[in-house]
């Protein structure tokens, strides 16, 4: 986004930047803020994927942080309505910021129904584009996620005392329950209807009795419904304070936990009686992320935080049960501890990155969960078995 000087001084307009980022060890970058104008704090992580800009920034999961882009070129492609990943916060996001390396220009895509400059803006979300986003990933991969203010001055003039505040009055993401923030706070049905888009999911497969699924709202995923509903589901998603008793109630054939923000011990409380009361049951359970976190959780685990975390649509994962490498997309800042899993749990999935835990199935209930992101959006579609496996499972139970 180039300001008015940038002509007199023939390109980068050093004398008056319009955003910053200051990270808490007090590192000072400047650049051309766009979006929401004012500060916000959160967690400093990257994101490496080279696609799915909009479906990033809409994730709920990232409520809390900041997202660095690795890829160069973001917001080529505008915005539209169909890539939204956030299902339940119309018109707001969780995702605190957004650092760019190039500036924004106009989109050119014949899906694109706003310019992302302006939609930031009416999101609230603040951003600073012109940074060598190069170095400041060396930065977080050396030294771990900072916490971190971003800020957007049009005029240049940034209040310091303001930014400072924000910065002391964000303590990190250690220790925070972040599901109030972005997760339902009703029961609702999911219809697809209205959701497709030309090629893509959504429609129940014809002919195929449906199964009943409870999805637990962490934060959920657009894209896990249409997941869930292509391969043959009924969906009700429930508040993540639902009881046991609330998802009993409904005589689910599955039960599904969500992806969410925050630190998965903070959610525990609430999240872990209502899987237990569950997985008593016998109901086939599916989690995935934060959903994956609690399971573990659920079964007397732990999580852990992790340095760098992993953000991005590139990440190999092992399926230690067939030996099959799938490339998967990625979100988490917390790991499940693997030396904490219980004789009851197996592991079935590693990160070949940095041999993280990435899947367990418990071995005495019908019960398995996932880091990665199978329903992706954006990312490799490698995972979408694992949807088909939780029919199975619902299938096998029925049978
Ligand atoms: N995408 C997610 O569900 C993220 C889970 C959790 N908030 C983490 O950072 O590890």
């Amino acid at each position: 986004m180039a300001h008015e000087q940038d002509a007199a001084h023939g390109g980068w307009d050093e004398a008056r930047p319009t955003a910053r980022l200051l990270l808490a060890d007090g590192t000072l970058i400047e650049g051309d803020g766009l979006g929401a104008v004012g500060a916000a704090a959160g967690e400093l992580c990257f994101n490496t994927a080279m696609t799915g800009y909009e479906e990033i920034l809409t994730d709920p999961s990232y409520a809390g942080q900041i997202i660095t882009f690795t890829f160069p070129h973001i917001g080529n492609v505008g915005v539209n309505d169909d890539d939204v990943e956030t299902v339940n916060m119309a018109g707001a996001s969780g995702v605190r910021g957004a650092v760019f390396a190039a500036d924004v220009t106009s989109p050119s895509n014949w899906r694109a129904t706003r310019d992302l400059d302006a939609w930031l803006k009416a999101r609230g979300i603040v951003a600073i584009a012109g940074v060598d986003t190069r170095a400041l990933t060396a930065l977080i991969r050396e030294k771990g996620m900072p916490n971190a203010v971003i800020a957007h001055a049009p005029d240049g003039r940034f209040d310091d005392a303001a930014i400072k505040a924000a910065l002391d009055g964000f303590a990190g993401l250690e220790g925070q329950d972040l599901v109030p923030l972005v997760g339902a706070t009703q029961r609702y049905g999911w219809d697809e209807a209205g959701w497709t888009w030309p090629g893509a999911y959504g429609a129940r497969p014809e002919g195929v009795e449906p199964k009943r699924v409870v999805a637990v709202d962490y934060g959920l995923k657009r894209n896990i419904l249409r997941m869930l509903t292509t391969a043959g589901c009924e969906v009700t998603v429930l508040p993540a304070t639902a009881t046991a008793e609330e998802v009993l109630a409904l005589d689910p054939d599955g039960v599904f936990l969500s992806n969410g923000p925050g630190d998965p011990a903070a959610t525990g409380a609430y999240a872990v009686p209502m899987i237990q009361g569950v997985l008593e049951k016998k109901i086939p359970t599916f989690g995935i992320c934060l959903g994956h976190q609690m399971l573990a959780l659920a079964v007397g685990a732990s999580t852990k935080k992790m340095r760098q975390g992993h953000h991005g649509a590139n990440h190999p994962v092992k399926d230690l049960t067939t030996g099959k490498v799938e490339i998967t997309s990625m979100n988490h800042g917390f790991a499940v501890d693997r030396d904490s899993l219980p004789a009851s749990a197996r592991e079935t999935h590693v990160s070949l990155f940095d041999g993280s835990n990435c899947g367990i199935e418990l071995t005495d209930r019908p019960a398995f969960s996932v880091q990665h992101h199978p329903e992706a959006s954006p990312g490799p579609q490698d995972s979408h078995y694992l949807f088909h496996r939780f029919v199975g499972m619902m299938d096998e139970r029925k049978a």
